[in-house]
Parts: structure tokens; sequence; C-alpha cells
């Protein structure tokens, strides 16, 4: 039996990151990788798909450049589905075969074929009729998560689909009915109701993205529905009443009574971890909530030599996070001292239209904790940047801080690179910087960094008490 220093089961971008780096300090490495291309959710089936689709959405709906630079840009012809896929399949395709050329490289043995644990040792590999056992002196389990099928949605994935299939669709949604208002949800909704298409999304809380600052969710509520989209909140959805003729509609009734008609459906209300297949109870492996395993803040399993990262182990549930997952463990199995614990400020981003992106915490959270704190904000057409762009989407930076030390504690952005914006954020809250660093910050000219330098003065205004003038909609921001 084949014997490695690690064996890394699942080659999504934790199990990737994890082999490689177990790789580079020279020890024997093998990884398990179930499906035929490379990457997992990361970069076949969630992450890298979702985000060009959206950019291609932006691109073949024009809907950032429309009425800004006089001459609108017409397409040559009609966009058809083929055209909306085809940089998606691309660019999955070079991604997929760059994970596994970067194995190769490291010298990674790859096994293909489905893993399950044999004890807590040895792992068997199922490739159809064929089978091979390996050894792992410690092994990292990076299996993911799938999107869970509750019985009562009848999926067929060619009208009624979950995340995975939406992506093999063979055409355009004459209108599409999401469920679930989390991060898929929003994201996918707003993809395809930017190119037009009717889109209705049905939640069972009375807030999109529970998560984010609530001034920032209203937000994009309400951006969402300018661009077309109509949320029903606080309701799921009773019965399904799907025709034989894909021409008729899919009839939805809700449990408000209301009723919803549509051409296709996607559930988004859900993941569980990827764990049923590899029979964790003969490693002795101990489960959680939602078939996530269990670990401690190091990744360690209930049994010392097995770690689980990314997804499988449950929040927050990120492809950025479940790198460092990946990395953390390999630096604890093998003492390499350059990574000890998973960074405690990272940013989420939500990939929506508009871009959504915060770091630290909220201004509810700021509430909640009783701090003393105050808000600034900046919306993007108040700089010149951001005029020059025209902004479609009303966006805006907002900053959380605490009063008495002037420290920053949240960075909130609701708008055109909201996702790239707020990495400036983040060095800010981790290196608990003030506003008044910011404002002696110089930043190129014109540039949109300018939001975090007007935001700041803003800041200093509500500290003073004065009501620091705001262009357009939102004026009556709360002043603490
Ligand atoms: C639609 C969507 C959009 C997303 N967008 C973002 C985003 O914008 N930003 C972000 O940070 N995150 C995003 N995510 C989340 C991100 O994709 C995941 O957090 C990330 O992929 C988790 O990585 P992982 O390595 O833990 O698991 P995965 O990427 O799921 O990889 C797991 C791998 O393990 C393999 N495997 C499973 N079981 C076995 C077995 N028994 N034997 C062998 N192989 C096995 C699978 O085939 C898969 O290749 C998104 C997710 C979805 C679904
Ligand atoms: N940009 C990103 O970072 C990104 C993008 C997509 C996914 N992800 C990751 O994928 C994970 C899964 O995302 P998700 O959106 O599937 O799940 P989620 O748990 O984040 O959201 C599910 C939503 O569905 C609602 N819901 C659940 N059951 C319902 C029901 N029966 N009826 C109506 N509404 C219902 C919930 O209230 C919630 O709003 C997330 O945790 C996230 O970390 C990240």
């Amino acid at each position: 039996m084949e014997a490695y220093d690690l064996v890394v089961i699942g080659s999504g971008p934790a199990g990737e990151k994890a082999a490689v780096k177990a790789a580079y300090f020279n020890y024997k490495v093998a990884i398990i990788e179930k499906n035929e291309h490379f990457g997992g959710a990361g970069i076949q089936t969630g992450t890298l798909p979702s985000k060009t689709l959206k950019e291609t959405s932006l691109h073949l709906s024009g809907i950032y450049s429309k009425g800004i630079f006089s001459i609108d840009r017409e397409l040559g012809r009609i966009a058809g589905i083929q055209d909306f896929m085809y940089r998606k399949n691309l660019v999955v395709h070079d991604a997929g075969n760059a994970v596994e050329h970067n194995l190769d490289r490291h010298n990674v043995t790859i096994y293909k074929g489905q893993a399950e644990f044999v004890n807590d040792h040895e792992i068997r590999i199922a490739n159809g009729a064929a089978e091979v056992t390996i050894y792992g002196k410690n092994i990292i389990i990076a299996t993911g998560s799938y999107p869970v099928h509750p019985a009562n949605i009848p999926f067929d994935y060619i009208r009624v689909h979950d995340s995975d299939s939406i992506l093999n669709i063979t055409r355009f949604p004459r209108s599409l009915c999401v469920l679930g208002a989390g991060v898929i949800g929003c994201e996918y909704a707003t993809i395809f109701a930017a190119l037009g298409i009717p889109t209705y999304i049905v939640n069972n809380n009375d807030q999109i993205l529970t998560f984010l600052d609530k001034e920032i969710s209203s937000a994009l509520v309400s951006r969402m529905e300018k661009n077309g989209i109509k949320i029903f909140f606080n309701n799921t959805i009773k019965t399904f009443d799907i025709p034989a003729d894909t021409n008729d509609p899919i009839t939805l009734t809700l449990k408000s009574g209301d009723v919803v008609e549509c051409d296709m459906f996607l559930f988004a209300a859900g993941r569980s971890g990827n764990t049923r297949e590899l029979k964790c109870e003969r490693a002795g492996i101990t489960l959680g909530e939602r078939e996530a395993i269990k670990v401690d803040h190091r990744f360690q399993t209930s049994v010392s030599h097995i770690y689980a990262v990314g997804d499988v182990v449950g929040f927050p549930a990120l492809a950025s996070t479940s790198m460092d997952q990946g990395r953390i463990a390999v630096a604890h199995i093998f003492q390499t001292g350059d990574l000890k614990n998973l960074a405690t400020v990272f940013p989420y981003g939500i990939y929506t239209v508009p871009e959504v992106s915060m770091v630290g915490i909220s201004e509810e959270t700021a509430k909640s904790q009783k701090i003393n704190y105050g808000t600034g904000c900046c919306y993007y057409r108040e700089t010149i940047r951001g005029r020059i762009m025209g902004d479609p989407d009303n966006g805006f930076l907002k900053l959380v801080f605490d009063k008495d030390s002037r420290v920053i504690l949240g960075v909130h952005i609701i708008g055109i690179l909201a996702t790239e914006l707020i990495h400036f954020g983040m060095s800010l809250v981790r290196e608990q910087k003030t506003i008044d660093d910011v404002i002696a910050t110089v930043f190129n000219f014109p540039s949109l960094h300018d939001l975090y330098k007007y935001a700041s003065y803003d800041g200093l205004g509500s500290i003073k008490g004065k009501q620091v003038k705001k262009a357009g909609e939102n004026l009556s921001f709360h002043r603490h």
C-alpha cells in the first residue's frame, strides 16, 4: 500500500492550497478528486462561473454605460445563451487545468476517484470498477458542500434548478423565480435581472443577506427592485405546479397566498457538508449540524491526525477563507511555523449588481455592543471619479467608527468595484486606524478611494453634531 505524509481529499480551493503547501515543504503528498475536473465549487460550479456570468451579463446588457457616454453601445446582434456561457466555459476550463498543473508542478500525486475511509489512516479510492487503497500519516478532508434538495422541490434540471444545474441551461429563462435571498440567490437574481429577465425572489425572513449592515442591505433591496426584481419577504413556497408543456409557466403558490408564474426556478436556500460518502464513522470523526465536520481553531477534527477545511466545516464557507484554512492545517500538521490562525478580520464580497462588500462590524452590531459609535458616508457621485464614471447604482461607502478613539470598526460599500475597494478598508480595520489617519492619506486623484476620505470628513462632522451636506437620496442618514 502506497503511504504518504499527507493525503488530501478534494481539489477545491481548500484542498489544492493544502496539498501544494505541504508539497512545497517537501512532504510526500497525494490528492484525491472524484470529479473529472479539478477545482471543486470554487472553480467548476460556484465562485468562478457565477462571477464570470456576472461580468458577462454586465457586458451584454451594457448596464453601466447606458446613457452615460452620449452614444449607447448597441450589440451587433442579439446575444444568445451560447454568448452568455462562452466566457464562463472558457475561464472554468482554463482555471481547472491550472489547478491540475499546479498540483503536478509541486509533485503532488493525483488519484481520480471517490474516497472513503477504511479506518483512520487508510483511504479507499473507487474509480468505476477500479479500486486502490492508500495510507495517510496525516489526512485533510476538503470535500466541500453540496446544494441540499428538500423533498418538496421538484428538481428536473430543465426548468427547476439548483446552483450547479443553472450553469448548464440551454436557453435563457423567460422569467425566473429564486428561492432564498442568501448570497447565491441574490447574486443569480441580479445577474438574470441585469439581462432584462423578469425575476422574483422568495425569502423566509424580512431582510436579505442578514449579516450586512442594514442600510446597505436596504439599499441593495431598493437597487434590486429598481432593476426589476420583485422580492417576497417572510414567505416561502407552498406548492409547485409544473405543466407538461414547457411553453406554459410554472405556477408557484406562496405561503402568503400570492401566486408567482415563472418559466424557470432556482433553489438557493442552503448547502450541507459533503461527508456522506466518506464514511467518517470508520475513522471516528465527529460530525456536527448540516453534515459538517467539527474542528477546532486549527482545523483538527476529533481524530488528531485528521483535519478538515473549507466548506465541509461550515461557516464562513468562502473560497477566500477555505484556501487559508487549508494552509493553516498544513502549517499545524508539519509545524512550518508560518501560519497560526485564520485572520479574524476578513472581507465579505457579494457579487450582486451592484456589488456589496463589508469588513468589520455593522452599525447594528456597534449599537448592540453599546459602543459610542459614529458613522460617516460618501456617495460615489460625490467623488470626481464617480462623476466621470456615472453611477446608476447610487453607490456609497459607509464607515462605522468609535467616537471616543475615532478608530474605524467597520467599512461597508455598495457600488461598482466594492469588492476591490474594500481591501483598503480591511487594512484600516485590522490596523485599528482612525478617521484622522484616512484624512491624512493622499490618494490618486481622481480615484474612488476618495470615498474613504470624504466619508471620514463626514464622520468628523457627525462627531461635532453637524449635518454634513449630502446629495440626493438617503439625505436623512441617521447621524450619531
Ligand atoms: C454559486 C456559488 C458562488 C460562490 N461565490 C463565491 C464567491 O464569490 N466568493 C467566495 O469566496 N466564495 C464563493 N462561493 C463559495 C466557494 O465556492 C466555496 O467556499 C469553496 O469552493 C469551498 O472550497 P472547498 O475546497 O472547501 O470545497 P469545494 O470547492 O466544494 O471542493 C470540494 C472538492 O472535493 C471533491 N470531493 C467531494 N467528496 C469527495 C470524495 N468523497 N472523494 C474525492 N473527492 C471528493 C469535490 O468533487 C470537489 O472537487 C460560492 C459558492 C457557490 C455555490
Ligand atoms: N460572494 C460570496 O462570497 C458567495 C457567493 C455565493 C455563495 N457563497 C457561500 O455559499 C454559501 C451558501 O449560500 P446560499 O445562498 O445557498 O445559502 P444561505 O444559507 O446563505 O442563504 C439561504 C437563504 O435562503 C433563505 N431560505 C432558507 N430556506 C428557505 C425557505 N424554505 N423558503 C424561503 N427562503 C428560505 C434563508 O433565509 C437565506 O436567506 C454561503 O454560506 C456563502 O458562504 C458565497
